[in-house]
């Protein structure tokens, strides 16, 4: 079995963050460990509190489990603030983990910041070269690669300025943007495209999360970087049309309802 380590936030009410990590992680099969780095109070309508860990622990974990554990892949996070990251870039420079996927999580659906904005740099600077792949939505890639998305051209600049910054892989993901969701791939030479099909729901949370924790569970088996995407996005594409109707805001996607579907469960 894989052994797959989430470094990010927790969702106190289970759609996004480490939660849906570990969902993502355990119904794709592989072992899940996490990393802890901030805490949110957060529910399907709002974030209303963040506790960052103290970066001395964000490092004692990560040390605790690359002393005794081969870890297989390693998905990146909310890492809320720019002392976490130089810790988390340190012990990853350290440590070496083959493939890395990070997801530069900035701001949730409610709008709430959990990356500080002015820990942005820091991001690209510490954590995107050590990326095999990052997987930022329209507005993150905006942010990172310093310009407006609009059109597909808009896309493949991002990419490739985000590209220049030291990931081996960008993934744009296209779910902010008008028309079907896809995503589109780019690694140094060409765009591979990931066509969606919108589906009209409101339980949407999660959606990143699970997109990038599926991409890392399926690169520890080793497939290719497309065979990881296209996987991926079949598996979040089966949890948003079976969203879960949880709370009273944005509900959060489904993990096991192909194991419901087999066990004959109610999903
Ligand atoms: N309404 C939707 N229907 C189908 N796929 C979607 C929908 N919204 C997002 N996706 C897909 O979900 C994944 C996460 O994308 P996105 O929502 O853009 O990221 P984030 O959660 O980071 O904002 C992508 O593969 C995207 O294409
Ligand atoms: C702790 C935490 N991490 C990440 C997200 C982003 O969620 P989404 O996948 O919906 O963009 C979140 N809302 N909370």
């Amino acid at each position: 079995m894989k052994k797959l380590l989430t470094i990010a936030g927790s969702d106190s009410c289970g759609g996004a963050g480490i939660q849906a990590d570990i969902k993502t992680f355990s119904a794709n099969g592989c072992y899940a460990m996490s990393v802890i780095a901030a805490v949110t109070a957060q529910n399907t309508k709002g974030v209303f509190a963040v506790q960052d860990i103290d970066p001395e622990i964000i490092g004692a974990e990560i040390d605790a489990i690359f002393t005794d554990i081969e870890v297989d892949g390693v998905k990146i996070g909310m890492v809320s603030n720019a002392d976490s990251i130089r810790v988390i870039a340190e012990r990853l420079r350290k440590y070496k983990p083959e493939k890395i996927v990070l997801d530069p999580v900035m701001v949730s659906k409610s709008g709430y910041d959990l990356l500080k904005p002015e820990a942005v740099r820091t991001l690209a600077e510490e954590l995107v070269p050590l990326a095999y792949v990052i997987t930022p939505n329209i507005p993150e890639a905006e942010i990172i690669a310093d310009m407006r998305i609009v059109t597909r051209e808009d896309v493949e600049e991002a990419a490739k300025r985000i590209k220049a910054m030291g990931a081996r892989y960008v993934l744009i993901k296209g779910g902010h943007l008008a028309g079907e969701p896809s995503d589109v791939l780019y690694d140094g030479e060409l765009f591979t495209t990931f066509p969606g099909k919108r589906i009209d729901t409101k339980n949407t949370h999660g959606t990143g999360c699970t997109l990038s924790s599926a991409i890392a569970a399926n690169l520890a088996k080793g497939f290719s970087m497309e065979e990881a995407v296209r996987a991926a996005k079949a598996y979040v594409t089966i949890g948003i049309e079976h969203g879960i109707e949880l709370g009273k805001g944005v509900g959060p996607t489904h993990h096991f309802y192909e194991l419901y579907q087999k066990m004959g469960w109610e999903a």
